[in-house]
């Protein structure tokens, strides 16, 4: 059975200020970085055979820290990247008008189609994260890949495996350096495809962080 971990990227400078980031990145907090090296404790022993990270700065950077620690190489896929936030990416959170925060509304609260002017909707995310996913089912027998991605990346794929719609994301925690675990699985009797076995696991790290509290 194909075991595919999911980590969130550490702690940012944005995620601290909370500052939209979306397709815009800011580098890890030392937090981060010590985040990332709890993470490769964790999984050194699970027998990973693939890093495979979204192509912005801070997952880069996570995956280059957890690749170092294990003794594996990293490669990027750009379909693992963060929501497309478009003109409200790199503002503050606390800093948005009436309106803005009327686009904001429509990409979480199921709205078809629902997109911040030149962003991306939920859809579309979804879409892409599970070709990402289904690309691990590619891989030589016996693999056992560690994506790393995003918030609301991750939330939207773990969601939509569990058959709820791509903005139920906002209802799962997945804070920074999370892990998340998701097998495929063929069965007669359980379900077949990609089943979730965990979320948002953080008892590796020493200091959570406080991003998600704050949303
Ligand atoms: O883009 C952002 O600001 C956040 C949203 O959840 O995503 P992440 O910090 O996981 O990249």
């Amino acid at each position: 059975m194909l075991q595919v971990y999911l980590v969130r990227h550490g702690e940012t400078q944005w995620n601290v200020e909370r500052r939209i980031q979306g397709q815009s990145d800011s580098g890890l907090t030392e937090k981060g970085i010590q985040q990332a090296q709890q993470v490769a404790q964790r999984v050194r022993h699970l027998g990973i055979t693939h890093i495979i990270s979204s192509d912005l700065g801070r997952t880069q950077q996570t995956a280059r820290i957890i690749a170092q620690a294990i003794g594996c190489d990293y490669v990027v896929d750009d379909r693992l990247r963060e929501l497309d936030m478009g003109v409200l990416e790199q503002r503050d959170i606390d800093s948005l008008t009436e309106e803005e925060e009327s686009w904001r509304r429509r990409l979480v609260d199921g709205t078809p189609d629902g997109r911040i002017p030149q962003g991306e909707s939920m859809t579309e995310l979804s879409q892409r994260m599970h070709a990402a996913l289904s690309a691990c089912l590619e891989l030589p027998a016996q693999s056992r890949p560690l994506l790393v991605s995003h918030g609301m990346a991750l939330g939207c794929l773990v969601s939509t495996i569990l058959g709820l719609p791509p903005y139920a994301e906002r209802r799962l925690r997945l804070r920074n350096c999370s892990i998340s675990r998701v097998d495929y699985q063929q069965s007669a009797w359980l379900a077949s495809g990609w089943v979730v076995e965990t979320a948002g696991d953080v008892s590796h790290l020493d200091a959570p962080a406080l991003d998600e509290l704050q949303r």
